[in-house]
């Protein structure tokens, strides 16, 4: 797994498949100043991502995601990670009361005989409503410190969690990894991953 993420690697441990954390080298650009196509976006830095480790490695297949939060939809702006307490604060207040998606990219690259072969590629987005947020919870949000890690500077599987009125979608998919595409996606490589067996 091209990942340093440690939700990720929980996350991909619930397939029972063996894995190694092979974190990517690959620098992500900053985010974008205007709007852009959301699914090309993550899928092309999931495939970036994997890409670099898939081209460090002899055999094997990649796993490269990225994950992104935008308050417009398919065309827009990702908010990206707070790179301070007033990013955000901005970032959550524009969350607020308001509906936002989250898209996770997923790009699987297969590696034989130290060639990376043709990405398998995903996308999947899920909508998240956020109830009203106080200037007062929004600051004892961010003392607890878990935004800065994080797209639009919230974990939804952390403290953030009383704050999300509704989810229409796959959970996992906010939290960076949307398992039930990628067993689909593993299908369609010939691994039948549910044999596999919890590992230690
Ligand atoms: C919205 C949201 C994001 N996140 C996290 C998932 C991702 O780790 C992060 C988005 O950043 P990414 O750039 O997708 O990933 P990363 O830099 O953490 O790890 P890597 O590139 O090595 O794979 O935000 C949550 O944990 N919970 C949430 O609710």
């Amino acid at each position: 797994m091209a990942s340093a993420s440690p939700r990720r690697r929980e996350l991909v441990a619930l397939l029972r498949l063996p894995f190694e954390v092979v974190p990517s080298h690959y620098q992500e650009p900053s985010s974008p100043t205007s709007p852009v196509s959301l699914p090309r976006f993550v899928v092309e830095l999931a495939t970036a991502k994997a890409h670099e480790v898939a081209h460090r490695i002899e055999e094997g297949l990649v796993l490269g995601a990225d994950t992104e939060v935008s308050l417009e939809g398919d065309v827009g702006l990702p908010l990206g990670k707070p790179a301070n307490p007033q990013e955000a604060t901005s970032m959550l207040h524009a969350l607020s009361g308001r509906t936002h998606y989250v898209y996770t990219g997923l790009a699987l690259v297969p590696v034989v005989d130290g060639s990376p072969q043709e990405p398998l590629q995903e996308v999947v987005c899920t909508r998240v409503r956020f109830r009203e947020l106080s200037d007062d919870m929004i600051a004892a949000y961010i003392a607890t410190s878990e935004p800065f890690d994080k797209a639009g500077a919230y974990g939804a599987q952390g403290y953030a969690a009383p704050y999300i009125e509704a989810i229409d979608g796959d959970f996992f998919n906010v939290v960076g990894l949307p398992l039930c595409t990628l067993g689909h996606m593993l299908e369609r490589l010939g691994v039948a991953w549910w044999r596999g067996t919890p590992q230690t």
